[in-house]
């Protein structure tokens, strides 16, 4: 999917949500446990009341690995369940030498089929770029993350008072560009992504941490929102174990139809 796809998909919607995937079987409605794949027939249903209100879908991929083979069994239907229009992230923070990082993008972009990937830039520019020579696919780069660890490197300042997130921002923007980049920019650093927002102004930010993180909406869209909106705001847990009974999938509609709500005003006001 290219960017001015995405920007449409925004733009008929009303709304810059990601529903996280972050299924796990210790927290599924005990009436699924019996299903044969219920991971799959979590996700299905989730996916039936969440459609309307969502332009990506991220599952993250520990919780599939988790699982061995079954979970990559799960992911793989689950993906090809998504509908066609909508953004398919695979959060799998990958990245290694180049010839192991080419594999890694074979692996989410051909075998399986998603748009794009999360990939940690710490191995610098030959571990990123295998990712970004496949036509239509997407990296989206660790930029600065919703957890309290990013203190200890991403917000740390070399002797020239530089922090390590700036540094990535400044180098990795000229590996790709806003047409196949975007940065994970967490929803829980309020007004630093502003700072994010004037480094590269064009790209697409994906956000975690509003929801279950506590990271506000309307300051992301505050400080992040650019002329083709640019971002993609997630929610995992907030919305998927919204209800834990037979009535889970409807208690995760209502949660994404009140971000979706929310965003609709935040288009309004910002763009
Ligand atoms: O900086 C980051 C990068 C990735 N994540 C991932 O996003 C979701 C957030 O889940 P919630 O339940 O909405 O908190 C999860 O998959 C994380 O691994 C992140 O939180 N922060």
């Amino acid at each position: 999917m290219n960017r001015k796809q995405l920007f449409e998909q925004i733009q008929n919607k009303s709304s810059f949500l990601c529903v996280g995937l972050d299924t796990d079987l210790s927290k599924i409605p005990g009436h699924l446990l019996k299903e044969k794949d219920p991971v799959f027939e979590f996700n299905k249903q989730i996916i039936d009341a969440t459609a309307d209100f969502a332009v990506s879908y991220k599952p993250n991929i520990a919780f599939y690995e988790a699982l061995g083979p079954k979970g990559w069994e799960s992911l793989q239907k689950t993906l090809e369940y998504i509908p066609k229009e909508i953004f398919t992230i695979a959060d799998a923070k990958r990245g290694d030498i180049g010839n192991t990082s080419s594999l890694y993008a074979k692996a989410f972009f051909e075998t399986m089929n998603f748009d794009s990937i999360t990939v940690a830039p710490y191995m610098g520019v030959d571990s990123v770029k295998p990712f970004l020579e496949f036509e239509g696919k997407w990296v989206i780069l660790l930029a600065l993350t919703s957890n309290e660890g990013s203190k200890d490197f991403q917000l740390f300042s070399s002797k020239e008072g530089k922090p390590l997130f700036q540094e990535v921002l400044e180098k990795s923007n000229l590996w790709g560009s806003p047409e196949n980049m975007m940065y994970v920019v967490g929803a829980t650093r309020g007004e630093k992504i502003a700072e994010v927002r004037k480094i590269v102004p064009n790209h697409f930010f994906l956000v975690p941490g509003v929801g279950a993180q506590g990271g506000s909406l309307e300051e992301v869209a505050k400080f992040g929102m650019n002329k083709d909106c640019g971002l993609l705001v997630n929610s995992s847990r907030g919305i998927i174990y919204a209800g834990n009974d037979r009535n889970f999938a409807q208690a995760a509609k209502g949660e994404a139809r009140k971000l979706k709500e929310e965003m609709k005003v935040l288009l309004e006001r910002y763009l």
